[in-house]
């Protein structure tokens, strides 16, 4: 996959290049390009902000640098499927475990940053020509920028990529359970500062540990997501429980 990520700071990107989405770049896994926006003027302040038409607090990012940075991506002439244009906003389509699964599928995501008041909404408009533009929010609360964002989304997306985490495994656990929160987890020592590690993970029943830790996603999930949950998923987890 390839991902372009376009910001006034790109290094608040840096991150990215740590750790398994790092590795998963350095092996090709993922093509990931981070460009900053003030590449895209032409003044010599390198100016991409401007006040807002009809008034009002703080600065709109200009049309133009936007113009010219999403040119640079994917030309007007270009063939081959749209990408897909992410813009973080508060006023998106809300971020989850389900849209992550969909981003991992295609082939070319970009990520455009907002800051300052937000972008000029004629750019929004431009990009649908070249792009399939989805606004995105990863929740109700403000952010200055949408870079934190765009963190959090890659995060999310890349880790479902084949080859990014070493243990495929681990998806494959939270896949069946999505609707469930995440059982407790222990490890050495078995007792510390007079903490038992419960009993029944000591002993190497299988089942036991298994069933030990479908009771406790269910009671942490009804105790602290009950909006998760229906009666009727329960009801269809302990029958999923009995076949198994
Ligand atoms: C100029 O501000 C932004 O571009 C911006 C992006 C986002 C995303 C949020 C939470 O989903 S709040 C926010 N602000």
């Amino acid at each position: 996959m390839r991902l372009d990520v376009i910001s006034i700071f790109p290094e608040y990107l840096q991150p990215l290049s740590l750790s398994l989405i790092g590795r998963a770049a350095e092996e090709g896994i993922l093509d990931l390009n981070v460009t900053n926006l003030r590449d895209f003027t032409e003044d010599k302040h390198r100016k991409v902000d401007d006040t807002p038409y009809g008034g009002g607090a703080g600065m709109v990012m200009m049309p133009e640098p936007w113009g010219r940075a999403l040119d640079a991506v994917r030309p007007a002439d270009a063939q081959g499927p749209k990408p897909t244009l992410i813009v973080p906003s508060p006023a998106g389509r809300v971020f989850d475990q389900q849209m992550a699964y969909e981003l991992a599928e295609e082939e070319h995501l970009v990520f455009a940053c907002g800051r300052y008041e937000g972008i000029d909404e004629r750019v929004v408009d431009y990009a649908r020509e070249n792009f399939n533009v989805i606004p995105v929010s990863i929740g109700d609360y403000v952010l200055n920028g949408g870079e934190v964002a765009v963190m959090v989304m890659v995060e999310a997306i890349a880790r479902l990529i084949p080859g990014v985490i070493g243990n495929p495994e681990s998806l494959v656990e939270e896949s069946h359970s999505d609707v469930l929160l995440e059982y407790p987890v222990y490890t050495k020592p078995a007792s510390w500062r007079g903490r038992e590690v419960p009993e029944v993970l000591l002993g190497g029943n299988h089942q036991r540990v298994g069933r030990f830790r479908r009771d406790e996603q269910i009671k942490r999930t009804a105790a602290r997501r009950p909006d998760l949950i229906t009666q009727m998923d329960v009801q269809s987890l302990n029958r999923r429980d009995r076949d198994a």
